[in-house]
């Protein structure tokens, strides 16, 4: 399923292919010259595109790409280089091997399978990692495909030259092949699995509370990314005729990142931009290469100007298009405004009524340090509780381990009888436990609309997501943003957004940290009734922490009280208001409570 308006992905593939053809029709008029360089930047936009398929929707920088490229460049050689000359260039070859001759395309499907079983692999324990880490695994496996290609001479010819390969790779072919893979790359960006792995290249804590499933996306993108790497590799290879391991190495890397850099990682509309600007550079560049003359001063040969060049041009960018020369958008969705239907209401009922959240000695320590010290807990659906207590006493600690953000240092907690401590944050979100952050955690540069949609797409199987999107935004008073950029919102706003994002999850139990932080009385007010009407209507359970003391009073059927991480009260608005404890530890001791029975001092 794609979440995009077909509208806009029509003029894209429209574009595509009308961009291909003209291209092709010019270069085939001006020669083979052109029809050369046309092929080498087709084969190179496929590879540039492929690697904006992980790279851009995942924000993890891929170092390791190339090595995809060259399982697809040899793996498809193997196949269609003449027995006879396998015979004689690769004598210790597998026979099955050394006698099989196939065309281009069955070769190409078999590299293909081959490239994305290493995928599926190397893809699984990149997946392991996180950030950085996972940007240098990509580079070790650069290394050690380097490594394997130039070791493994009977199959490889080692550092020297494979040749033999049959020409195969015309214009024509290649256009068609990077056809094919700019619409892929176009249409996953935009399919569910494309939509919630940008949502987790914005907010990675936030995309798994509303139930992304992130090592999953990231491993689906890789693979699709290897494949149409494999592609960029094989019809190199039958273009080239002969290759050898650096063709896959730092410097081809060097290249194709500049291009997805200088573009625009994030969309395909970037990797096209930046592919043009890159060749046209490296074709002006590698001119001057060797000497030119001014008139009247003679320029002499500098060897590394090509790349010299283009490094400046990333720096350019960098400093002055961080996001790329065309930025996070695809142009169609600049210039073409989708429609949405209207569908009718979803239910936003609490899923599981009876989904009661119990927690039994929960702890957290942070080195030396106790957050949470052995909390007893218990929400049940349709009530509201309150969660106060001095800055620091682990209000919010106690919310990410409940939530599955951190995994607690003891204690267990469970809903209804579904065990859940341990388990991880995207679980958690789909036995019905929906969360905001402190610090708003939208994903800035996806739509409102997109917002809560990924969020609907994670939960309860994806059944009727847009639909409970749409009903999210509306109880929300949001649906007149829909398609503006979450990040471009008021403050108040965004806060509203995300409370549509956790209600688009259909949750039992919602555990607000801080809703009205940011809000004027009046917004206070009617975020209120707002949650009063969550609670009557749909019997959702809500966890509140806040320092806004009259809203909890207001508005909670219980109120929980810690103080340095331990639960020191527990009681109905009027109990905890006389505690003692409470107005030691939270109003502090001089404080006489019956001056101000709203408790308005915490705030
Ligand atoms: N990831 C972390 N690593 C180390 N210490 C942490 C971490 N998260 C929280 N803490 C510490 O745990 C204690 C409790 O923090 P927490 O944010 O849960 O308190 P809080 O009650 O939510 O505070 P506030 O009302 O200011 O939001 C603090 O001393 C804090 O510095």
């Amino acid at each position: 399923m794609l979440v995009t308006s077909g509208r806009q992905l029509f003029y894209s593939v429209f574009a595509i292919l009308a961009l291909a053809l003209i291209a092709s029709a010019i270069a085939w008029y001006m020669g083979p010259a052109s029809q050369r360089i046309l092929v080498v930047f087709f084969v190179s936009l496929i590879a540039v595109v492929a690697q904006g398929v992980y790279c851009g929707n995942s924000g993890i920088m891929s170092f390791g790409h190339l090595s995809f490229m060259a399982i697809g460049a040899y793996a498809s050689s193997l196949l269609t280089v003449p027995a006879m000359m396998k015979a004689a260039t690769l004598p210790k070859l597998p026979h099955w091997l050394a006698s099989t001759e196939t065309s281009l395309l069955p070769a190409i499907l078999a590299a293909l399978v081959v490239v994305a079983l290493v995928a599926i692999i190397t893809g699984v324990v990149v997946g392991k990692l996180q950030g950085e880490a996972a940007t240098i695994a990509t580079l070790g496996l650069l290394i050690i495909v380097h490594g394997i290609l130039i070791g493994w001479r009977d199959v490889t010819r080692g550092s020297g030259s494979f040749f033999g390969v049959p020409r195969e790779t015309t214009m024509w072919v290649a256009m068609i092949g990077c056809v094919i893979a700019l619409i892929i790359a176009r249409l996953y960006r935009d399919s569910i699995s494309g939509l919630k792995l940008r949502a987790s290249r914005e907010n990675a804590i936030a995309a798994a509370a509303v139930g992304v499933n992130i090592k999953r996306e990231r491993l689906v993108s890789w693979v699709i990314s290897a494949v149409l790497m494999g592609l960029s590799g094989a019809l190199m290879a039958h273009f080239l005729g002969a290759f050898s391991p650096k063709n896959f190495y730092f410097v081809d890397t060097f290249q194709y990142l500049a291009m997805l850099i200088v573009g625009g990682m994030t969309t395909v509309t970037g990797a096209i931009s930046g592919a043009v600007v890159i060749t046209i550079v490296t074709e002006i560049l590698r001119h001057l290469e060797s000497g030119f003359s001014l008139g009247f001063i003679e320029v002499p040969q500098v060897f590394g100007t090509t790349q010299i060049g283009i490094a400046l041009l990333i720096l350019f960018a960098m400093f002055r298009k961080a996001d790329g020369l065309t930025g996070l958008k695809e142009w169609e969705e600049r210039f073409i405004k989708p429609k949405r239907k209207i569908l009718s209401g979803a239910s936003l009922q609490a899923a599981e009524p009876d989904g009661i959240l119990t927690s039994k000695g929960m702890t957290m320590r942070f080195g030396g340090l106790v957050a949470v010290n052995n909390v007893d807990f218990k929400l049940m659906p349709g009530e509201i509780v309150g969660l106060i207590g001095p800055n620091g006493s682990g209000k919010t600690t106690l919310l990410n381990m409940l939530s599955g953000v951190l995994k607690p240092s003891e204690g267990t907690f469970k809903i209804a009888d579904t065990l859940l401590d341990g388990v991880p944050s995207h679980k958690v979100a789909e036995h019905g436990i929906a969360r905001t952050f402190q610090n708003i955690r939208l994903f800035n540069h996806l739509s409102v609309f997109q917002n809560v949609l990924v969020a609907a797409l994670s939960t309860r199987g994806g059944k009727d997501a847009e639909s409970r999107a749409q009903t999210a935004l509306e109880r929300m008073g949001m649906s007149k943003f829909a398609e503006m950029d979450a990040g471009t919102l008021s403050y108040g706003d965004q806060r509203r957004v995300e409370i549509a994002r956790a209600l688009a999850c259909q949750p039992s139990l919602l555990f607000l940290d801080e809703p009205a932080a940011g809000m004027n009385r009046e917004e206070t007010d009617a975020l209120m009734e707002m949650l009063r009407g969550l609670t009557k209507d749909l019997g959702i359970g809500i966890l509140l922490v806040d320092h806004d003391l009259k809203l909890i009073n207001q508005l909670c059927d219980r109120i929980a009280v810690l103080n340095e991480g331990t639960l020191i009260a527990a009681g109905t608005p009027a109990e905890i208001r006389k505690n003692p404890a409470v107005v030691e530890a939270y109003l502090g001791a001089s404080t006489d409570q019956n001056d101000d029975p709203e408790g308005n001092q915490g705030r």
